[in-house]
């Protein structure tokens, strides 16, 4: 494909970080906060993205970002784009976010040469029966794929706590599978922020005990938010979207609260 239909690129006022978010995804999550699981936003070429990219960090940063955070939606939709996308921006740290599904071995090599250093594989559930009801697909691709990355690139994985589905006992069983890996891999713990009907907020109590049953079997499991990549919550946080017309709004931690996405 030529194109691919990108809503905003974010670029962060802490850390000449740019976000690039892909629009399309292969999954049906029915917690997703994100706008962008449907096709939506202006169809770009890569030669009209990295443009966008280069400009806009350019003017808020003075320089090239240092570190491309591609996410979406699901970024490996249009493999081929991806990859094409992924050799332009090689200049920086260019890190993935993905539900890792749409991957294989061959690829993910291909995605190394070509620039990704850094996989942000988001494991929803471990147990299957738990994957597909969220997702609508199984999980046996994921754990595979999550496998061949950690031999060929870093690997964060994440998980939301999602009360009433993806609990203490889940969360302590990913970290278990992951550490039958590599028990230095970081893991992330994400709160769910409830959308769609689904759910409630995960107390910090539940968080932190999940947290816990995960440190007994990983050296690195961190708290966070999900989309912040700072291992401590900032009070207030600016980011600057930038539309594909050339158009911006800022956004801080509170405006994000308000629509109830992080
Ligand atoms: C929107 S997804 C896009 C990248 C990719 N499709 C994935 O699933 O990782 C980016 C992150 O948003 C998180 N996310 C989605 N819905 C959320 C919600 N309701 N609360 C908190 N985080 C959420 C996902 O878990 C994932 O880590
Ligand atoms: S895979 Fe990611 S973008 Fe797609 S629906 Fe799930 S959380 Fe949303």
């Amino acid at each position: 494909m030529k194109y691919r239909q990108v809503p905003f690129i974010t670029l962060s006022e802490i850390g000449c970080r740019v976000w690039i978010t892909l629009s399309g995804c292969n999954f049906n999550c029915k917690g997703c906060f994100s706008n962008a699981r449907k096709p939506t936003g202006k169809p770009l070429t890569i030669e009209e993205l990295v443009k966008l990219i280069k400009r806009s960090s350019q003017q808020y940063y003075g320089k090239l970002p240092e570190e491309i955070i591609i996410t979406g939606g699901e970024p490996t939709l249009d493999k081929d784009y991806l990859l094409k996308l992924t050799s332009k921006l090689n200049f920086a740290h260019i890190i993935l976010e993905t539900n890792a599904h749409l991957l294989n071995k061959k690829y993910i090599k291909k995605l190394v040469k070509a620039g990704v250093k850094e996989f942000m594989v988001d494991l929803k559930a471990l147990d299957d029966k738990k994957h597909k009801w969220y997702t609508g697909f199984s999980n046996k691709k994921i754990l595979k794929n999550i496998k061949t990355i950690q031999e060929n690139a870093k690997l964060v994985i994440k998980t939301l706590y999602i009360p009433g589905l993806v609990e203490e006992n889940e969360i302590e069983n990913i970290a278990k599978f992951i550490a039958t890996i590599n028990p230095k891999i970081e893991y992330r713990i994400n709160d769910f922020k409830p959308m769609h009907g689904l759910s409630r907020n995960p107390t910090i109590n539940e968080i932190e005990k999940a947290h816990s049953l995960a440190k007994k079997h990983l050296k690195n499991v961190i708290i966070s938010r999900s989309c912040r990549r700072e291992s401590k919550p900032l009070k207030k946080k600016t980011w600057i979207t930038v539309f594909p017309d050339g158009t911006l709004k800022r956004r801080s931690t509170k405006d994000y609260k308000k629509r109830g996405d992080s």
